[in-house]
Order: C-alpha cells, then sequence, then structure tokens
C-alpha cells in the first residue's frame, strides 16, 4: 500500500509572544492507501487545524505536508489549489451544499469546475447519489432533504472527483444517532469500495472503533491509540 499523506515534522502556532499557543508541535503522521483513521482528540486540541493544513488549505509553520508523496510546502497557492481539487475531498459537520442548486448539481459542480463535461458530470453524480442511497432526492434543493440526506449528498460531493484522500470534520456530528450510523455505514462502504484513504475527527467512539486506526493529539502530538 502507498503513502498517500504524510505530516512530517509539523509545527503550527496561533499568536505570538505571551498569548502564542503551539497547537502542533513535531506532529508526524502518515495514512496509506485504502485506510480508515479515526482522529478522536478533546475539543481545541487542534483536529480541525490538523485537517486544514492535511487539505492544504493552510500551511504549517514550520515541516512539511506530502500529499501523494509530493512535498506541497514550497508549491505556490495555484498548485496547492489543483492537488486540493483533484485529490482531497472534504465532509464538514455542517453540509455546506449550495442551497439554490439540486443534490445532483452540487455533486457535478466540482467535476465541471475540473473540466468534465454536463453529460459525464451527471451521470456520476447520479451514480454517487444512488452508492449514497439517495439517488431518489437528486433533483431536491438541499432544503428539501433531511440531515442524513443532505450529508449523504455533502460525501457524494466530497468524493466526485474521484481524490485520493477524503478528510471529514465531524460529519455525523450533527445527526441523531440512528442517522449517524445510517451514514457512517455509506460512508464506510464509500471508502471501502473505493480504496479512498480518509482521516475522520468524530469524537463518536463507537465510529471510530469502526476504522483501521485511531490518533489523538496530545500537547501537539499526533499519538496512536
Ligand atoms: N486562526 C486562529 N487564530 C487563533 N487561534 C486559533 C485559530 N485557529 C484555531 N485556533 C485555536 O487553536 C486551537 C485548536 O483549534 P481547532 O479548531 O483545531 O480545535 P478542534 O480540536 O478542532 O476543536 P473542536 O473539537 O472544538 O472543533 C483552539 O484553541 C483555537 O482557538
Amino acid at each position: 500500500m502507498s503513502e498517500v499523506l504524510k505530516i512530517d515534522n509539523v509545527g503550527r502556532f496561533f499568536g505570538d509572544g505571551d498569548t502564542r499557543l503551539d497547537i502542533l508541535k513535531g506532529a508526524e503522521f502518515s495514512m496509506r492507501k485504502g485506510e480508515m483513521v479515526g482522529l478522536v482528540a478533546p475539543s481545541g486540541t487542534g483536529k480541525s487545524t490538523l485537517l486544514h493544513l492535511a487539505g492544504l488549505l493552510e500551511r504549517p509553520d514550520t515541516g512539511n505536508v506530502y500529499v501523494n508523496g509530493r512535498d506541497c510546502g514550497a508549491l505556490p497557492d495555484g498548485e496547492r489549489t489543483t492537488i486540493r481539487r483533484s485529490e482531497i475531498g472534504f465532509v464538514y459537520q455542517f453540509h455546506h451544499l449550495l442551497p439554490e442548486f439540486s443534490a445532483a448539481e452540487n455533486v457535478m459542480m466540482p467535476q465541471m469546475i475540473a473540466g468534465l463535461g454536463r453529460h459525464e458530470a451527471r451521470e456520476r453524480a447520479g451514480q454517487l447519489l444512488d452508492y449514497m442511497r439517495v439517488g431518489h432526492r437528486a433533483e431536491h434543493r438541499p432544503a428539501e432533504l433531511s440531515g442524513g440526506e443532505q450529508q449523504r449528498v455533502a460525501i457524494a460531493r466530497a468524493v466526485a472527483n474521484a481524490p485520493l484522500i477524503l478528510l471529514a470534520d465531524e460529519p455525523t456530528g450533527n445527526l441523531d444517532p440512528v442517522t449517524a450510523h445510517y451514514v457512517f455505514d455509506a460512508l464506510e462502504a464509500l471508502v471501502r469500495q473505493s480504496g479512498l484513504a480518509a482521516m475522520i475527527a468524530t469524537h463518536n467512539h463507537e465510529l471510530a472503533a469502526r476504522m483501521d486506526r485511531r490518533v489523538t493529539l496530545e500537547e501537539g502530538r499526533i499519538v496512536e491509540l
């Protein structure tokens, strides 16, 4: 299995002087294709910060982030954006779907931005929505969907461009326990079937137990549980 994400001696701090907060200090982590890793750590320890660094949304203050073997630290913003769009999918606690577009259009959008034609994008959107068992809602707008359905559409959108890495920040945090399990089942099946590598921040220990590995954050370091 090949390494798709590597966090190498990464440091990230906010503020300076007396108010400086060292959120990550010499953090080390790597993830291989097909791996599902649970990120379980108390609030405020840096889970979102780590996901933003891994997803090339922020740059570390020290150290390097490698995506599929490529050192992304030295790259200009434009190249980082290209890698992010093609190799990385994000799912957030709140779905962030575009309200004025249908579920299908939300899943088509990233594909069309990547250059795919409307017809192909619609076909893949249909397949992904079917796979997430929300195909019957393809023409509905987000506001017409339940929370669990919205989150399944958001997951379909995150993987629309067949990324290597899926980063999820509390993807089921906003759902009741039964719906959370249902959404997680679909997410897990998708990860297993596609060979994606997924890092999923969650406070739900039961869901974390179903992943291949669990890590936490301790004093700015990433520690295996
Ligand atoms: N841009 C910023 N400027 C200053 N401080 C920040 C910034 N971003 C994050 N922090 C601080 O860094 C710490 C880690 O934040 P982060 O959002 O990564 O935590 P988290 O583990 O995801 O928390 P939660 O589970 O509550 O979402 C917090 O103390 C936060 O206030």
